[in-house]
C-alpha cells in the first residue's frame, strides 16, 4: 500500500516559491490501480516522485507498508520500484533482452538468470520472443513501451509507477496495452500509481481515480462511477467532461440496472447496486 500522508513540495521560484503539491493525502491499497488526472502542471508527475524519491516532500510523509520512504536508500528504493515512462527511457545501445535483464542485474543477479527472467517478462508483456535481439530503434512506439513494461516488472516489485506510459502511441495500440496493463494487474496483483491526461484512460483502468486542481490540490478521490455520478463541484465536471459533447454521461435507469450512458447513446458501464 502507498499512502500519502499531507505531503507539500514547493520549488523555489524566484525570490518566492512555487507550490507543485499542497497537502495531499489519498491511499493507493494493495493490488488496485489509482490513477492521478488534472490539467497540466496540477502535480501529477511530481507525485509519482516522491514514491521512489526522485523528489523528497517539503512536508508530510509517503509511505510504503507503512515504512517512510524517507527511511529508505533512494536507489535501493529506486531499483525496487518498477517506473514506467512515455519515453520508454530504453537505453539504445542495448538489446531488448539486455534492457530488461538492467534491474535484475542490478539487483545482483547472474547475466544468465537476468536474461532468463527477462525472457519471462517479455512474453508476460506480449511480446514476441524474436524481438529481444532487436535494438529499440528497431521496435515500433507501442513495442517499445511494451518494453518498457517488462523492464518495470522485471524489478518484481509489487509497485508500479506509470507516467503517461502510453502518451506517444496510437489509440488502437493504446488500448491494447490498456488491455495488457488490467490484465497484468488481475495476474500478477501490482500496485499501480498511474499518471494521464486522457479521461477515458483514467476510467478505463481506475478502481479510484485522483482528480487534481491547479496548485496541486486534490479536486475528488472517487472511483469512476461515483466521478460521473456526483462529481465534486464544476471543476471536476468540467474536466472528466460531463457537460460536453459526446461524452456527456448520464445515468439512466433500465429495471433493476443503472446504466452510464454517452451522450451518443452508447452504454459505457453498469453502476454496482
Ligand atoms: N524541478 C522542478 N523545479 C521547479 N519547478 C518544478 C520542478 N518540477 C516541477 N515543477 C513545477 O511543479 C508544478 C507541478 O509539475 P508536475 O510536472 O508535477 O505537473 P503535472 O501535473 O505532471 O504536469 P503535466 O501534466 O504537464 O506533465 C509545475 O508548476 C512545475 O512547473
Amino acid at each position: 500500500m502507498i499512502t500519502f500522508d499531507a505531503v507539500s513540495k514547493h520549488y523555489p521560484d524566484g525570490s518566492g516559491v512555487s507550490v507543485a503539491v499542497d497537502n495531499v493525502s489519498f491511499t493507493v491499497e494493495d493490488n488496485s490501480t489509482v490513477v492521478l488526472v488534472g490539467s497540466s502542471g496540477s502535480g501529477k508527475s511530481t507525485l509519482l516522485s516522491l514514491v521512489n524519491r526522485m523528489t523528497d516532500p517539503t512536508s508530510g510523509r509517503v509511505l510504503i507498508n507503512g515504512s517512510d520512504v524517507a527511511d529508505t536508500d533512494p536507489v535501493r528504493l529506486r531499483r525496487s520500484i518498477g517506473y514506467v515512462l512515455q519515453s520508454g527511457g530504453l537505453l539504445p545501445h542495448r538489446t531488448v533482452v539486455d534492457n530488461v535483464a538492467t534491474v535484475p542485474m542490478l539487483k545482483g543477479e547472474s547475466r544468465g538468470t537476468a536474461r532468463q527472467k527477462a525472457m519471462e517478462f517479455i512474453e508476460v508483456v506480449g511480446l514476441d520472443p524474436s524481438v529481444a535481439r532487436r535494438y529499440p530503434a528497431q521496435l515500433s512506439g507501442g513495442q517499445q513501451q511494451r518494453v518498457g513494461v517488462a523492464r518495470a516488472l522485471a524489478g518484481e516489485s509489487d509497485i508500479l509507477l506509470m507516467d503517461e506510459p502510453f502518451g506517444a502511441v496510437d489509440p488502437i495500440v493504446r488500448l491494447d496495452l490498456q488491455n495488457e496493463v488490467k490484465r497484468l494487474q488481475r495476474e500478477l496483483g501490482k500496485t499501480i500509481l498511474f499518471v494521464t491526461h486522457d479521461i477515458d484512460e483514467a476510467f478505463s483502468l481506475a478502481d479510484k481515480v485522483v482528480v487534481l486542481r491547479p496548485g496541486g490540490v486534490i479536486a475528488q478521490e472517487a472511483t469512476p462511477a461515483e466521478l460521473i455520478t456526483d462529481p465534486a463541484d464544476e471543476f471536476v465536471a468540467d474536466f472528466i467532461g460531463l457537460r460536453s459533447g459526446s461524452r456527456a454521461l448520464r445515468v439512466v435507469e433500465e429495471g433493476a440496472d443503472r446504466l452510464i450512458v454517452d451522450g451518443t447513446g452508447r452504454i459505457l458501464g453498469a453502476l454496482e447496486q
